[in-house]
């Protein structure tokens, strides 16, 4: 139903959305909140970089359309502004491809190079690839992404002022990007691309053409349709359904109109109708148009004003561009453009804001299957993915963790930035898609990397003390349904209370896995490829009142909105504008949510116990989902599980049991169900020992229940020597039994009795909490 093509929409000024940039505008500088550390300085003539005067100075080259520039092929001048004088080389698509021009001069702008001994690479399939010479970049905020394995590569010394940008012999020696002449970098890339930019423009102008005088005729087959008829009362005579197609043009039209009115409601309304009456019609449209859910349509539409929202309904109409993430622990951006070129594809650097990203526009090669992907030279990322890593800014030689990892695109970014030294602990509840991820990590040269498959709710008792953790949570991917729009119908209610519930649960583990001694981190970065504020704000506020020991610091990330302080009755902390939403209508990327914290003190050995308990009861159920393929996508949820209000130490807290009941009993059934167990027919002591009442009045799940008898788990043999190496000050408190308990039935959920524990220290820690609460609780 939702139609591919709006010829009533307001007609964009610009580039279609897959050509637009992605992110900040051209005019924003780097990372200001960051300090930015350089790498090495060029040892031979160091290539001089020339910032490119006025706004977006040295931004991404731009590809003006040369032909039929019509409104919508207009080029974005915010973004591209400062490229369009090297518009008028592109009419000449004889493409000559300049001798000595810097393609990629934005790379310049802020990148360090350092000059690379030519026989360094060990990659075999690097070299094959004519790659003999590999070089890194300064790249993202105060992160740079080389390897400095000194193995693997050549670091020459550094001397670089922090804003001339440097190059290694080896790239001027190629010839064709030599960066002699930077004021020509701009237009090398643009003649490079310029014959199939223009193709490219050219053709999709034509489509739309084609698609729009197409739309036309229908419409004028279809003017049988009033517009009065469109109103649901009349679409149904005699109790069956009209046999017409809604006409879509009128529905636009309709949108469009009722938009105009709730944007201006006082001058525009029919006294005759409410606000309320214009929104639920409005809705229902919206839902016949674009093919919601009235559920979803409503919950989506209640985070903008009328007008955004009607942007954002027809941005998840459009794919976000395809971008690729280049692999600095492999190659230069530079080097890697030139070669995807060399092989037919356009594109262009993603934006000022990222060093390492580049759009694909188009590609005469399978981009998953180049000798350039499989050496591991790029992986295909969506630039909102780029995002946590950039907040998250992993410092070499520390020990991170990625909490849900698979496949693996925010691990190897890491790696890159981390330049493969210190220790990531790369996790995934999934062992399915862990094959992926071990398989990217292999193709990219990540070598500092250990793969793991918890349910991440069992840390930090596999382990803790890490300087970062990344949770790029599993949600209910509202931001991403320009990828897959089976999610425009398949969320329910429900989806909304269970994702949020494990995810407050992930988080809260991610917390206490981090050492807030850290000398260089004690950082942790929660972010969804969801926009709704069940799955973020107030995911982040319950971390907020549950843990006094965080509190929320910026993301350092140049763009994207703030997160919200109020929405609808609700009221976050202040602090909450530190956090970043980004949706596909406002920055032309996939809908995203980023919040960071910092970690002040250490979680009290008490709240972790009780935290665990919880995760212990329920890890058989996690264990069941985490490789039913039909539940794990990329923003698949695995396990839910409750907790006991426990922990030592005011304000610190577990779960809310009365509040989360019902959606852990929903949870445990629907885990049990896929274990081919009907929960209602099987009353076994092990189902009554998973449901929330039962398990309130046991044990706890702490250490001393967890050693309880039974078989042990698999996970014994990683977690124990695991925990007892790598815990932390504040996580060593809780080690040893809690490793056990990831190793004990307990940790099997239903093979355990119920805890013991309960109902005093409940109480008593749920009295903690609220003081916690009380404390947070924004104005
Ligand atoms: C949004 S995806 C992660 C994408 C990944 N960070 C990347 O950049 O490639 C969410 C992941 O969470 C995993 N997951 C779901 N529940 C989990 C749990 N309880 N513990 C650990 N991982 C979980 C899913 O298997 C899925 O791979």
């Amino acid at each position: 139903m939702a139609p591919n093509r709006d010829r009533d929409a307001p007609k964009r000024h610009g580039p279609s959305r897959r050509m637009q940039h992605q992110g900040v505008p051209g005019t924003a500088d780097d990372h200001s909140g960051s300090k930015k550390r350089k790498l090495a300085a060029p040892t031979n003539g160091a290539i001089k970089k020339q910032k490119k005067g006025g706004a977006g100075g040295g931004n991404a080259p731009a590809v003006k359309p040369v032909a039929n520039g019509g409104p919508k092929h207009a080029a974005n001048s915010a973004g591209k502004a400062s490229t369009k004088g090297s518009f008028k080389t592109q009419q000449k698509p004889a493409v000559k491809l300049p001798k000595k021009v810097d393609p990629l001069a934005d790379d310049d702008d802020d990148e360090d190079v350092s000059d690379l001994s030519g026989d360094a690479i060990e990659d075999p399939d690097v070299m094959e690839n004519g790659l003999d010479g590999i070089e890194g970049a300064d790249l993202d905020m105060d992160n740079d992404e080389f390897d400095s394995d000194a193995d693997d590569f050549a670091m020459a010394p550094s001397g670089s002022d922090d804003d001339d940008v440097v190059d290694s012999d080896q790239e001027v020696q190629k010839g064709v990007w030599s960066e002699d002449d930077d004021s020509d970098g701009e237009e090398a890339l643009t003649a490079a691309n310029i014959v199939g930019l223009s193709q490219k423009l050219n053709e999709e102008y034509a489509e739309e053409e084609a698609a729009g005088e197409a739309e036309l005729q229908d419409a004028a087959l279809q003017t049988n349709i009033a517009a009065a008829e469109l109103d649901d009362d009349e679409e149904e005579e005699g109790g069956k359904k009209s046999m017409l197609a809604p006409d879509l043009q009128l529905l636009r039209t309709r949108i469009t109109e009722t938009v105009r009115v709730l944007s201006n409601f006082k001058e525009l309304h029919d006294p005759a109708r409410s606000r309320a009456e214009y929104t639920q019609a409005l809705l229902k449209d919206i839902c016949a148009y674009y093919g919601y859910s009235p559920f979803l349509a409503e919950k989506l539409y209640s985070l903008f004003p009328p007008q955004e929202a009607l942007a954002f309904f027809d941005a998840n109409e459009t794919p976000r561009p395809m971008v690729i993430r280049t692999n600095t622990l492999r190659t230069h951006r530079r080097d890697l453009a030139h070669a995807l070129i060399n092989r037919g594809v356009t594109l262009e650097p993603v934006g000022k804001w990222s060093k390492v990203g580049l759009q694909i526009f188009e590609s005469q090669v399978p981009l998953g299957a180049t000798p350039e992907y499989l050496a591991g030279q790029y992986i295909l990322q969506a630039a909102s993915s780029f995002l946590p890593v950039m907040a998250l800014a992993p410092q070499e030689h520390e020990r991170v963790l990625d909490m849900a990892a698979a496949p693996g695109g925010k691990t190897t970014h890491m790696a890159a930035l981390m330049r493969n030294t210190g220790c990531i602990f790369s996790n995934d509840a999934s062992k399915d898609r862990s094959k992926g991820l071990i398989g990217n990590i292999h193709r990219m040269g990540v070598k500092n990397t250990i793969v793991c498959n918890y349910s991440a709710l069992e840390f930090p008792k596999v382990m803790g003390g890490f300087d970062r953790v990344l949770l790029d949570a599993p949600c209910s991917g509202t931001g991403v349904i320009a990828k897959d729009a089976s999610v425009k119908t398949n969320k329910a209610p429900d989806d909304f209370l269970r994702l949020p519930h494990l995810q407050k649960q992930l988080l809260l583990a991610a917390i206490d896995s981090v050492d807030h001694a850290s000398k260089t981190g004690g950082y942790v970065v929660y972010s969804t490829c969801s926009v709704t504020v069940e799955e973020n704000e107030q995911v982040v506020q319950y971390a907020l009142n549950k843990r006094p020991n965080v509190r929320l610091v910026s993301t350092g990330l140049i763009f994207g909105k703030e997160g919200f302080v109020k929405y609808q009755s609700k009221r976050f902390h202040p602090s909450m504008k530190e956090t970043r939403r980004y949706y596909p209508h406002a920055f032309n990327v996939d809908g995203f949510f980023v919040a960071k914290f910092k970690k002040t003190g250490a979680t009290p050995a008490g709240a972790v116990r009780a935290q665990g308990s919880a995760e212990a009861k329920t890890a058989d159920g996690i264990a069941a989902a985490a490789d039913d393929e039909s539940e794990v996508g990329d923003h698949a949820e695995i396990g839910a599980g409750e907790d006991e209000e426990g922990g030592e130490g005011a304000g610190f807290g577990g779960w809310d049991d009365n509040e989360d009941a019902e959606y852990i009993e929903r949870s445990l059934h629907k885990a049990m169900r896929r274990k081919g167990i009907d929960p209602k027919a099987t009353k076994s002591a092990a189902v009554r020992s998973l449901t929330p009442g039962t398990a309130k009045a046991g044990n706890g799940g702490t250490g001393e229940s967890a050693t309880n008898g039974g078989a042990a788990s698999p996970a014994k043999e990683v977690a124990s020597p695991a925990a007892k190496e790598v815990a932390s000050p504040d996580a060593k408190a809780v080690a040893s039994p809690a490793a056990k308990a990831v190793a004990s039935p307990a940790a099997k959920g239903v093979a355990s009795p119920p805890a013991a524990n309960g109902n005093g220290k409940g109480k008593k820690e749920g009295k903690a909490g609220k003081t916690g609460k009380a404390k947070r609780k924004a104005g």
